[in-house]
């Protein structure tokens, strides 16, 4: 399938002769075919026109036909196969079999949206019937439900070129929610999200939706997405990448006259704690798993294991040991882009110019384009008295805080900002210490994991890809699973409308979905 290097306007390729952009093989930095069109004002201007006239078009249309287009989306991004895993290959650097799960896993994500959409159970139907004679007043009937928000911007993520970019989590979930979708394309990856935005193009003529429910648009710098962001037809942002970018939307889009909100995944270190009992009876399996988990991918996960915490003993030392081992054999890996590779390499350096942070040990070097692992150490002590090495470094870098006492550790604890996930390795016997690091992991994080490690995030009804900032700009939503699709929702109540006046979710008689009526839940 050739590639054109055209824009998505409206789910139609446009062309822009002016300047356009390459991208880059990631292991050579060798330019890739074709060059890739730059947006221009009005494709911001057309693509919010187009997607504000198919909102309330594609927000009305009956559940079953928006659950049948995402199944069709996933169809086409299946069809894709392997033409569409090796240009994520070239463009990410990723490998073979990392990128066919990805595939997967985004054109699984699309379909158990068609799944909740079928459901119904999202569009939390309420109905409290009317009591005319109530004494003093007479009670109202009313229903509520759900509607959605209104077009959605996603910037397509760096790390994840298919489950978190074009088709990826957050347009899965707006597009199930009933919202128009406008992608600002990471410059990484424009091959890739070429192919997918071609997919989605295609299930939107099989279809029949209103072809501005979709556009995909590339630029340079920020001028793109600002324009979008800005725009007062967008009523929600969908964004993952760094705490600059994420931090710099939230402000914008809170200063336009009329605020949005922006969902915003953007950096966490993910605590991982090694309770005494458990690392006393498997340190070197411990270590070995850690550096595992770290190295994965390049270390390139927002759920990347950065920081590790434990009680200094004998069992530590093995556990270290172990881990040193195994950081010592990792091969460099290839990173996303030179941008992410140099700020990691400064990442590294500003912890190995530290004071109280030691290395000690280091993956193989590599190519100009790899990343070499790196493990530290630090007193609990040094961490109290300059915890700003909490700051994420994204790849393979990781940092053991070895704590005095369970006092010192949980002091440690109290000055970590927000995570994604925390993660706690225990045996019985640590049962009372992990009881009371419980309630501080419930506020510290969106996800807290027993005996495995935060790389990987399972796509399900019950997951929680999101916490307090900065791992996310708003700890009350999961980007992740099919809750996700709250984000791009709100609620209306309906007070004492006509029958005929109705949404058919709330009408009287079997309605088909879940509701909760004169207070029982029904179904
Ligand atoms: N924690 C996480 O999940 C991730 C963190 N990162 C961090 O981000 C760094 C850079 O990676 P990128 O993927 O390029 O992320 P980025 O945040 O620089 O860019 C992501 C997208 O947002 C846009 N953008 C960024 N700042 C903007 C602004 N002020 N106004 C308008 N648009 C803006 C970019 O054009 C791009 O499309 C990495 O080195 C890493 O530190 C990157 C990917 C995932
Ligand atoms: O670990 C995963 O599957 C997802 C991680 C993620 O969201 C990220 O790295 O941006």
């Amino acid at each position: 399938m050739a590639l054109t290097g055209e824009l998505f306007i409206a789910s139609k390729r446009v062309r822009r002769d002016g300047p356009g952009f390459q991208a880059v093989a990631a292991s050579t930095g060798t330019p890739l075919e074709p060059s890739f069109s730059m947006a221009v004002r009005e494709d911001v201007e057309a693509a919010a026109a187009a997607a504000e006239a198919a909102f309330p078009v594609y927000a009305n249309l009956p559940r079953e036909k928006r659950a049948a287009f995402l199944e069709a989306i996933a169809d086409e991004i299946d069809a894709l196969g392997e033409t569409l895993t090796e240009r994520a290959m070239q463009e990410s650097g990723l490998p073979h079999a990392r990128l066919t799960g990805e595939r997967g896993r985004t054109s699984g994500q699309l379909r158990l949206f068609a799944r909740e959409l079928r459901l119904g159970e999202y569009l939390r139907a309420r109905i409290d019937h009317a009591i005319p004679d109530r004494q003093p007043a007479p009670k109202p009937d009313l229903r509520l439900r759900m509607i959605p928000l209104g077009p959605v911007v996603v910037f397509g993520a760096s790390n994840f070129p298919l489950a978190f970019s074009v088709a990826g989590g957050d347009t899965a979930s707006a597009l199930a929610a009933g919202c128009p979708v406008i992608v600002k394309g990471h410059s990484a990856h424009p091959g890739t999200s070429e192919l997918v935005a071609g997919a989605i193009a295609r299930a939107v003529e099989k279809t029949g939706m209103p072809a501005g429910v979709f556009s995909l648009i590339n630029g340079a710098g920020n001028e793109v997405g600002s324009a979008l962001v800005s725009d007062p037809r967008v009523k929600a942002v969908g964004f993952t990448g760094s705490r600059g970018g994420g931090t710099a939307l939230m402000k914008l889009a809170a200063s336009r006259p009329v605020p949005i909100p922006v969902y915003a995944e953007m950096s966490s270190i993910n605590p991982v704690f090694l309770l005494p009992h458990a690392l006393e009876a498997r340190a070197e399996a411990l270590g070995k798993a850690y550096i595992a988990s770290l190295t994965m991918g390049a270390g390139q996960f927002c759920t990347n294991p950065g920081l590790v915490l434990a009680l200094e003993s004998p069992a530590l030392d093995r556990f270290l040991a172990a881990a040193t081992e195994a950081v010592s054999g990792v091969a460099a890996q290839t990173m996303l882009t030179p941008g992410i590779l140099k700020a990691y390499e400064n990442g590294v350096a500003r912890w190995a110019s530290a004071p109280g942070l030691t290395r000690v040990a280091q993956g193989q070097e590599g190519a100009a384009s790899c990343g070499r692992a790196a493990l530290f150490t630090m007193t609990g002590a040094d961490f109290i008295a300059d915890p700003s090495h909490a700051e994420e470094v994204f790849g393979a870098a990781s940092l053991l805080v070895r704590c005095a006492s369970l006092d010192e550790l949980l002091a440690v604890v109290s000055l970590l900002e927000g995570q994604l996930t925390a993660t706690l390795h225990l045996d019985d016997v640590d049962t009372e210490t992990a009881a009371r690091l419980l309630p501080i992991l419930e506020r510290l994080a969106g996800r807290i994991l027993a005996n495995g490690w935060p790389t990987g995030v399972e796509v399900t009804d019950a997951q929680v890809h999101g916490g307090p900032f900065p791992s996310t700009a708003d700890g009350r939503s999961t980007s992740v699973g099919t809750l996700a699709i709250d984000r791009f929702l709100r609620p209306v109540a309906y007070q004492d409308l006509p029958a005929a006046l109705l949404p058919a979710e709330l009408r009287d008689g079997d309605a088909g979905v879940p509701r909760r009526i004169d207070g029982k839940p029904t179904l």
